[in-house]
Order: structure tokens, then C-alpha cells, then sequence
């Protein structure tokens, strides 16, 4: 299966009502702070969402409730795999997005034999305080080169603007949250990504 190019990220079920219909084919769903029986609600009514619009959603973190929900992807950090019940998520058929950051993430990625691998912060990010600083486009060449037909997901600082050099390096998706969600007119934004991702 090849994924589609463009991937927003969004922490609320109104962002995907929202922006979905203009064409998004990939979206995943990334709350915090939220109780956990919201955030299982918000996933059931996101899947159908998805389902009847053809995108495919990616349920951040919440692999049980992923699991418990039927979905088809989850998404999870190094941390996030501490508790992560690999055999599980396998088991339901899900698909598996893994976050990595340097060469030990990576690695500890490939073993679980990911369905992509997200690299970053490719460039600075406003959207959360993290250790890693900007990784660079170099980085998504090397990430490339190690991890061959594995989708490659550039994350971080992404814009529309950025996008073409990300895909250059060796990315094959772009992932983006705040290029969209804090820019003035976020549908104008999500389809000028479609266009230029298409
Ligand atoms: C596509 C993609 N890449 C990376 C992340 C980050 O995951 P993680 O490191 O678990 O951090 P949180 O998003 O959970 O704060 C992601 N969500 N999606
Ligand atoms: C959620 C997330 N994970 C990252 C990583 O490097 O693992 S960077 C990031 C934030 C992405 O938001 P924005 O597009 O607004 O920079
Ligand atoms: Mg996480």
C-alpha cells in the first residue's frame, strides 16, 4: 500500500470534520490531556469519520483503544513502547507508525518491523518542548538510505513551503500540525498542501 504524501496532524474530532472533506486521505488523531473515556469516544466517532470518507486514521498512543475501537493504524513514540503491547497491536492487524530520533531509536524501530518510521524534528517545532534539536534534511537522506522501502515520515517545523525539500532528502510524507492549525485560514492551507503534495 502506498500512503498518501500529506499527513495533518489533529488533536480535535471538529478539525477533522472540518478539513477532511477538502481531500485529506491520511490524518491522524493526537489528543492530550483528555480523559480517557473522551478520548475513546472521540476515536469511535473518528474512525466512522474516516471510514465514510475513505482516509485513513492513525490513533496516536491509545493502541488499546485503537485495538478496542477496530481501527486499522496507531502511532507511537519510543516512550509509548514501554507499555505497548506489541503482540496485541499485531494481533488486531493494526498498522504501526514508530517516532525515532537517532540511530538507538531507529534500530529499536526496525525491530518491531514498522509499517513507517517518522524522523524529526526535522526543523524546529512550536507545537511541544522536546530534546531533540532540529535533525535537518540531511538526516531524512540518512533515515532513507537505513530503512529502504519503509515509508520515511518527516515531522516537525513542516510547512507547505518545506515540503518539496523534506520529499527531496528522502522523505515520502509530510507530517504537519501547526503549519495548519495556527495558520489564519486553515482550509486554504490544507489545500495548497493537497496541491502540493498530490
Ligand atoms: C507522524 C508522527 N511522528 C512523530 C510523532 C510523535 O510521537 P511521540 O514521540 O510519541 O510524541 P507524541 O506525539 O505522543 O507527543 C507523532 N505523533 N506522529
Ligand atoms: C508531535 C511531534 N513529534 C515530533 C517528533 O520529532 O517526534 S515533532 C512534533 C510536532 C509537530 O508539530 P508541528 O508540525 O507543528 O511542528
Ligand atoms: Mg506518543
Amino acid at each position: 500500500m502506498t500512503l498518501p504524501r500529506f499527513y495533518p496532524i489533529f488533536d480535535d474530532l471538529r478539525w477533522l470534520e472540518r478539513l477532511m472533506p477538502l481531500g485529506v486521505k491520511l490524518v491522524q488523531l493526537r489528543i492530550k490531556d483528555t480523559p480517557t473515556d473522551v478520548v475513546r469516544d472521540t476515536v469511535i466517532k473518528a474512525q466512522a469519520l474516516c471510514r465514510a470518507q475513505g482516509t485513513i486514521l492513525v490513533v496516536n498512543d491509545y493502541w488499546q483503544i485503537a485495538i478496542d475501537a477496530g481501527c486499522d493504524w496507531v502511532h507511537l513514540g519510543q516512550e509509548d513502547l514501554d507499555d505497548a503491547d506489541i503482540a496485541a497491536i499485531r494481533h488486531a492487524d493494526l498498522k504501526l507508525g514508530l517516532s525515532t530520533h537517532d540511530r538507538a531509536e531507529l534500530d529499536r524501530a526496525l525491530s518491531l518491523d514498522p509499517d513507517y518510521v517518522a524522523l524529526g524534528p526535522v526543523y524546529p517545532t512550536v507545537l511541544k518542548k522536546m530534546k531533540w534539536h532540529q535533525q535537518g534534511l540531511e538526516k531524512l537522506t540518512e533515515w532513507k538510505a537505513a530503512i529502504g522501502d519503509i515509508p520515511l515520515v518527516a515531522i516537525g517545523g513542516m510547512s507547505v513551503e518545506r515540503a518539496a525539500g523534506a520529499f527531496e532528502a528522502g522523505a515520502d510524507i509530510v507530517a504537519a500540525v501547526t503549519d495548519i492549525t495556527l495558520n489564519d485560514d486553515p482550509e486554504g492551507r490544507v489545500r495548497r498542501w493537497i496541491e502540493a503534495t498530490a
